[in-house]
């Protein structure tokens, strides 16, 4: 039926909102079947499964798998967890698609300054485990605000518990609950309802990561063609442009004439969807940014000679 992504700082109040928010699922009519996904199962301390990178990912991993199997048109599943890493909630967001159901992201939108405070209350008063001061930190640091413009962020609801507290009746929790409640017929335009692509119907979830890389990845050399037209231009050079400022290592990009912004635009998508393609019967795309980028040039280099 529906996956909700809490998200937020640590110490921010998001298991507070999972419950709200489930008590009021529950009581609107017909009550929907609730679960929260959370990371109580893994039987560790908050600090060992943060860490290190390895635990982070391994926790990331097994809760998406969770979620994964948890997902079904007949419940709303809650995500509580951090959900802080922008490519994460991509992916869950894929898995949303795949299971052509609803998906909304609860942002818990408290300052660092408000989680520290309750963090150290929350170890004073031994009200259940707290972060350590190094942890904390680092995580407070690392957090991707959520954006309603990203399809996976979207539509974003945003608690402000250092102002308004977290209870049943807050705004955002109403407005989520009247959009995960509500019935849709084919007039209905404000629920999306995400509907499965081949791409996500086939598509392993682990390739959701990467084909989030290849979209940044290819996006960022188009930026650096663009770029490195506009300095020729303006150096009066215009016969070959050698795009290098990919780093050490890449492959330079020879465009000999001018590549328009539209034909770069039309040769991105193309790529994008060939290896999307090719990951369905062979290899999946490159889960790292430089792959990506290699492979593109790559791409680009063979095909610039034919614009
Ligand atoms: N608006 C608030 N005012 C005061 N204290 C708050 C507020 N929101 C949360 N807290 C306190 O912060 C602590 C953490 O709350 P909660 O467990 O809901 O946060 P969390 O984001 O799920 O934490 P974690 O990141 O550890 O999973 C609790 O002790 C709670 O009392």
């Amino acid at each position: 039926m529906a996956l909700v992504v809490i998200c937020g700082q640590p110490c921010s109040g998001k298991s507070t909102a999972a419950t709200c928010l489930a008590d009021a699922l529950q009581e609107s009519e017909p009550k929907p079947s609730v679960r929260i996904v959370n990371e109580s199962a893994f039987h560790l301390d908050r600090n060992q499964r943060y860490a290190d990178m390895p635990a982070e990912k391994n926790l990331r991993g097994v809760l998406r798998s969770e979620i994964d199997r948890s997902l079904s048109k007949d419940s709303i599943i809650i995500v509580d967890s951090l959900n802080n890493i922008k490519g994460y909630r991509y992916e869950l967001w894929c898995l949303a698609r795949g299971a052509g159901i609803r998906y909304c992201v609860l942002h818990c939108d408290a300052g660092g300054l408000d989680c520290r405070t309750w963090n150290e209350r929350r170890r004073e008063e031994g009200l259940g485990s707290s972060y350590d001061d190094r942890i904390l930190e680092d995580l407070i640091g690392r957090f991707e605000r959520p954006d309603s413009r990203n399809r996976w962020d979207s539509p974003l609801f945003e608690l402000r518990p250092h102002l308004d507290g977290i209870r049943k009746s807050s705004a955002a929790i109403a407005d989520a609950v009247a959009y995960l409640t509500k019935r849709v017929d084919s007039k209905t335009r404000d629920v999306k309802i995400l509907q499965p692509t081949i791409a996500t119907q086939s598509a392993h979830t682990t390739q959701a990561n990467s084909l989030y890389e290849l979209d940044r990845a290819t996006l960022e050399v188009m930026n650096e063609i663009v770029k490195a037209q506009t300095d020729s231009a303006s150096m009066g050079l215009n016969k070959r442009n050698v795009v290098s400022s990919l780093g050490p290592g890449f492959p330079t990009i020879d465009i000999s004439g001018t590549v328009t912004l539209p034909q770069l635009r039309r040769l991105r998508r193309t790529f994008m969807k060939l290896t999307g393609q090719s990951s369905l019967s062979g290899p999946p795309p490159p889960t790292d940014a430089d792959s990506a980028k290699r492979l593109f040039v790559d791409y680009l280099n063979r095909e610039i000679g034919n614009v």
